[in-house]
């Protein structure tokens, strides 16, 4: 029967979305944008020095057909991934009209957006005076700081001692449909601020605001202020069964490790697994070895985008990358006989591009276990036949 391991590394784009011109970052669309084209081309250039040198070094991934996902998806040809192919390849297309993470997962998972999701499109005073009352309401407290769009690390150096002296929470959003609160863990209290999400994410649900996320953080305005691993996501719960569920259905194990639970509101998961990229890529590895038979894997590598791609770091994108890549290598060759792995991506988020929000983007697709080939018309699928394939592979029937 084999086992199925859909593994996605957040915002690993390839480019070539031809719905980028509607989504923004600031002023100017994402038309254009290529995480992992601008990456190689800036590494071939030399300008990705930091911690590593030269050419984008990915021969895993490339084995199994980045380079031609990349070429088909934006036309660029990227000469460090012209190797002999080993895997099955596509580049997918997304239609849900969102390049956030619960967007891209639920279309990966069989489920594109139904709906328009609510963006806090004002970028100073965001949230309107109801919402702020009811978030006061909810936290007992006076006021908020932020109600702005802003990069959650620059923000808590901009607030952080302003929230330790008034103990207001601070609320800000971004191009994505968020609503995110920083505080401090021993000021305001870590188990306060999971509280006070939890407690006003129904409120933000109801009004198609996708997720409400908990940005805990530490530190003192003299020494600077960090965040902590203890974020948490309160997503909206996808509104129908996706791949988790079917499999789950099927009498069948399902497994997510990294962020995936709260991607799907923790539904149709036997178990979940959690902890840092390094960490994560332990769990997997141990359940290459131990996940039993006709089972689904589903995992989320989330540093590519929050460490690096948010920040717009090059080098350290590419040194994640080239981390990755060499891990990964390892954990497929652990597979057994009739496995499939998945390597994906949820949308772009192109450390070269202007801003420091996610970019609409075209994703690889690429399947270890399953000889040499192509998915789709000419390398081309949508994100929701990622969902059909996986299904297909472990024999699980697609509801219609
Ligand atoms: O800049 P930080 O706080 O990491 O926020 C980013 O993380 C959010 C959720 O992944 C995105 O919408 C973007 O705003
Ligand atoms: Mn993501
Ligand atoms: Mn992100």
């Amino acid at each position: 029967m084999g086992r199925a391991f859909l593994v996605v590394m957040d915002s690993v784009g390839i480019g070539g979305a031809p719905d980028a011109g509607s989504f923004f970052n600031g002023e100017l669309p994402d038309t254009g944008a290529n995480t992992l084209g601008h990456i190689a081309q800036a590494c071939a250039a030399g300008r990705a020095e930091e911690g590593r040198s030269g050419a984008l070094k990915l021969p895993h991934l490339a084995r199994l057909g980045l380079g031609a996902a990349i070429k088909a998806a934006s036309g660029l040809e990227i000469e460090a991934f012209n190797v002999p192919l080993e895997g099955t390849w596509a580049a997918a297309t997304e239609v849900s009209k969102g390049k956030d993470t619960p967007s891209g997962h639920w279309e990966l998972a069989g489920l594109p957006v139904p709906w328009e999701w609510k963006f806090f499109e004002r970028t100073e005073g965001s949230f309107d005076a109801e919402l702020i009352a009811h978030v006061c309401a909810a936290a007992g407290i006076e006021g908020i700081l932020g109600n702005c769009h802003a990069p959650g690390t620059a923000i808590i150096e901009g607030l952080g001692a302003e929230h330790m002296r008034s103990g207001w929470p601070i609320c800000y959003t971004s191009a994505d449909s968020v609503f995110q609160i920083a505080a401090h863990e021993e000021i305001f209290g870590l188990e306060r601020l999971l509280k006070l999400c939890a407690d006003i994410a129904p409120t933000l649900h109801a009004q198609k605001v996708g997720r409400v996320i908990a940005r805990p953080f530490v530190g003192s305005a003299d020494a600077g202020f960090v965040r902590t691993p203890n974020r948490r996501d309160f997503a909206i719960m996808p509104p129908r069964p996706v791949l988790s569920n079917w499999v789950q259905a099927a009498g069948r194990a399902t497994f997510a490790v990294g962020k995936i639970g709260d991607i799907f509101s923790m539904q149709g998961f036997d178990e979940v697994r959690k902890g840092t990229d390094a960490v994560l890529m332990d769990h997997l590895g141990d359940l290459v070895r131990d996940a039993p038979e006709g089972s689904l894997t589903f995992a989320n590598f989330v540093e590519f985008d929050s460490v690096f791609g948010h920040r717009r770091d090059v080098s350290g994108y590419a040194c994640a990358l080239e981390w990755f890549d060499a891990e990964i290598g390892a954990v497929i060759a652990q597979m057994r006989e009739g496995d499939i792995m998945v390597l994906t991506a949820d949308h772009g988020n192109d450390p070269t591009w202007a801003g420091t929000d996610h970019t609409r983007e075209r994703v690889p697709v690429l399947v270890a276990g399953l000889g040499t080939g192509m998915l789709g018309a000419e390398g081309h699928i949508g994100f929701a036949d990622v969902a059909a394939f996986v299904a297909g592979h472990l024999g699980v029937e697609v509801p219609r």
